[in-house]
């Protein structure tokens, strides 16, 4: 049999999904002989988020679209038993009622009513503001319904969670679960779900809490740093659902405290986490402990599948698995929802920079901050206004905390570790920051898909240093396209503070003027200033500003401008441009540049000097035949830089890129040996 993928092709405002055999890299293959490949177009009216489906397998089950006729039909049959009956008013609004059902069903194929969703559950769906399924919850729902294991994989924020929360919970109360499911005082476990990280563990269990609880079904979160006593006595009294991350319910399997015999459904969410987490030998021993396996429904579903996946899903998932895949070869692997931007800063310039990008594209939301190490994290949230940090390292009970307080909005910027960049969930994320390129793609695709989720857009910025990172892989992986932006400038930014401090003195009551009415008179009488420029002073005050400050393109440094070198011929190395300069520029000046490229046209060379040896630099360009020295206001195409490589060695004898790259970023251990989860190593990653 072929391969069954189905893939997404999904633009800002279009979805369409098709089938893609070239994707079937899962080996994926779906034995049921009555497979139909049922092709559904859908035309999409007004808003963008519709998607077309084709249903995987709806051989034994209603499909939506065979409800869809059967409602039509029997809004018909009422037409026609109306006639001349019309005096009849609740029959008349009874019909106008279905009709509306049927109209709101035609119109959304995806309508939670369309779906074999039980009251109460529909009721808790409404409750939460949710009429429709998403593409990926629509497509798996009557797969996992009926009984198939699954590969589910779809972008950040298109609704993963519950497209394995729902069917499940049906399945237990409804369906194919209900008959054999464990109920009473210390029931063992009919779900299994395993997480990467503690938050994650946390927000799941609250899905299945609030869609479970109105099932009357019971929940528990089992994860470290909390203590053992409360968990275990919720497994005593008996729960139908665990959710956890892999080392706790490892603890709790080995001390005897959950019994597998009754699980229906595992699932893995994040599973590519939790084995870069270093969790696979645990995951691996919690999934063999099922010792009947034929009995249980294994669910995977993940943004990314990296080719290990595939030996994952080998082994636990049964042959005759599903798969649906939502990004498949689409060159798009990220979230679409998001503009994608890249913009050059040094380390030593981000604390300066970052509260200037928030105002710029923060659109007044919340921000997250990613940084390499816990150590950069603390340093960053401690000089960040109102920023609190989210690590691996600090207390659990403290990251509740902090993690309610976000979501809560009692503060606006998170500055985090990759422990927040898994599936987190937080509503009004509308810019993400990295403070320089990460060292996979998928960790790209995950952090900045913590904004632009559930259909909403957002912006994404990655910081990169000219000197060292590069972002080309990440672009060709991900197939993100970057928008190359330059640091905003203070002055763009202080006029927009400027406007709203306009206006704000508009609101001002005139019972302030005769308070300070003489101080006013007696400034204008003292200063040699004209009225509007006092005023400019007094606005400039009240918007925060005391003075200006350039920023650098190159390096986003205040203070420095960022300036052009030409001489008439190709530029093939940096230590050509630092020869150049010596010739009319003394030794400690021409030391001082920072950030060195060449332009990807190769006839010149940019470089950030300090604003107060500009003159230096212009003066001396005249001692120096063929070589133009020019101060520029938009950054030139540059070549890209190969990191790791020797190629701007040696420097010609000044600050050479060799020199500077010397302990390269991650200074607390190569490769993924560095990953630790215990914490310690304040320059670990989590
Ligand atoms: N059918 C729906 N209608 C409206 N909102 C939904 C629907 N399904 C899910 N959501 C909301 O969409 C958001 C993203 O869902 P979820 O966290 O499951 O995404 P995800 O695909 O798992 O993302 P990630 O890969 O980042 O973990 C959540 O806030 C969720 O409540």
């Amino acid at each position: 049999m072929p391969s069954v993928v189905i893939a997404e092709a999904q633009s800002a405002d279009k979805k369409k999904i098709k089938k893609n055999s070239e994707v079937a890299e899962m080996e994926v293959e779906d034995n049921n002989s009555a497979e139909k490949k049922l092709k559904k177009e859908k035309k999409e009216k007004k808003s963008s988020k519709k998607a077309k489906l084709t249903d995987l397998d709806d051989s034994n089950s209603e499909s939506p679209v065979k409800i869809k006729k059967e409602k039509k039909r029997k809004a018909l049959e009422i037409d026609d038993n109306e006639e001349g009956r019309s005096d009849n008013t609740s029959e008349m609004k009874k019909k106008i009622k279905f009709e509306e059902e049927v109209e709101e069903k035609e119109e959304n194929p995806n309508a939670v009513s369309n779906f074999r969703i039980s009251p109460p559950l529909r009721e808790a769906l409404k409750a939460k503001g949710i009429e429709a399924l998403f593409a990926i919850q629509a497509m798996t729902f009557n797969t996992i319904l009926d009984g198939s294991d699954l590969v589910g994989r779809a972008r950040t924020g298109q609704g993963k969670t519950l497209a394995f929360v729902l069917p499940i919970l049906e399945s237990l109360t409804n369906g194919p679960a209900k008959e054999s499911r464990k109920t009473g005082y210390g029931k063992a476990p009919s779900v299994l779900v395993l997480l990467p990280t503690r938050e994650l563990a946390q927000q799941v269990a609250a899905d299945f809490e609030v869609y479970g609880g109105a099932l009357g079904l019971s929940c528990c979160c089992l994860y470290g740093g909390s203590s053992y006593g409360p968990q275990l006595n919720q497994l005593k009294r008996g729960v139908d659902i665990v959710v956890g991350t892999p080392g706790r319910i490892k603890d709790h399997l080995e001390s005897g405290n959950i019994d597998f015999r009754s699980l229906k459904f595992r699932v893995l969410d994040e599973a590519d986490e939790m084995l870069r987490m270093g969790f696979v030998d645990d995951v691996e021993l919690i999934l063999g402990k099922v010792e009947d396996s034929s009995k249980v429904q294994t669910l995977l579903f993940s943004a990314t599948l990296p080719s290990w996946v595939k030996q994952i899903s080998s082994k636990f998932l049964k042959p005759d698995k599903k798969t649906v895949d939502l990004v498949g070869n689409e060159k798009m692997k990220a979230s679409t929802n998001v503009r994608h931007f890249v913009l050059p800063c040094t380390a030593s310039a981000r604390a300066q920079l970052i509260p200037d990008i928030i105002s710029c594209y923060g659109s007044g939301g919340r921000t997250i901050i990613f940084a390499e190490t816990k150590d950069s994290v603390s340093t960053l949230s401690g000089v960040l206004p109102g920023a609190r940090a989210l690590h691996g390292d600090i207390q659990q009970s403290t990251r509740e905390v902090t993690l309610k307080a976000f979501r809560s909005g009692k503060f606006s910027t998170l500055v985090a570790t990759d422990v927040a960049a898994r599936g987190l969930d937080i509503d009004d994320v509308q810019l993400i920051i990295q403070c320089e390129p990460p060292r996979d793609v998928e960790a790209y695709i995950h952090r900045s898909g913590r904004t632009g989720r559930a259909g909403k857009s957002g912006v994404a910025v990655m910081l990169y240093d000219p000197r060292k990172s590069n972002f080309a892989r990440i672009e060709r992986e991900s197939g993100v396209k970057f928008e190359r932006i330059s640091a905003p400038q203070p002055s763009d930014i202080a006029k927009s503070a400027g406007v709203e401090a306009a206006e704000k003195i508009n609101e001002i009551s005139d019972s302030v003027i005769p308070v300070f009415k003489a101080a006013a008179e007696e400034l204008l009488n003292s200063s040699d200033l004209t009225p509007t420029d006092l005023l400019a002073k007094a606005l400039a005050n009240a918007a925060g500003y005391t003075e200006i400050k350039s920023r650098s393109l190159l390096t986003s440094l205040e203070n420095h401008v960022t300036v052009l070198l030409e001489c008439g011929r190709h530029i093939f190395s940096p230590s050509y441009v630092y020869g150049a300069l010596r010739r009319f520029v003394p030794e400690d000046k021409v030391e001082s540049i920072q950030g060195l490229s060449l332009t990807a046209d190769g006839k010149g060379a940019v470089f950030d000097v300090a604003t107060q040896d500009l003159d230096t630099f212009l003066a001396g360009q005249g001692n120096a035949p063929g070589v133009s020295l020019e101060v520029v206001t938009l950054l030139p195409d540059l070549q890209e830089r190969e990191p790791l490589r020797g190629r701007f060695g040696g420097g010609g004898g000044g600050r050479g890129f060799s020199g500077r790259r010397g302990g390269g970023r991650f200074s607390g251990g190569g490769g993924r040996g560095s990953f630790s989860r215990g914490g310690g190593n304040r320059n670990s990653r989590w």
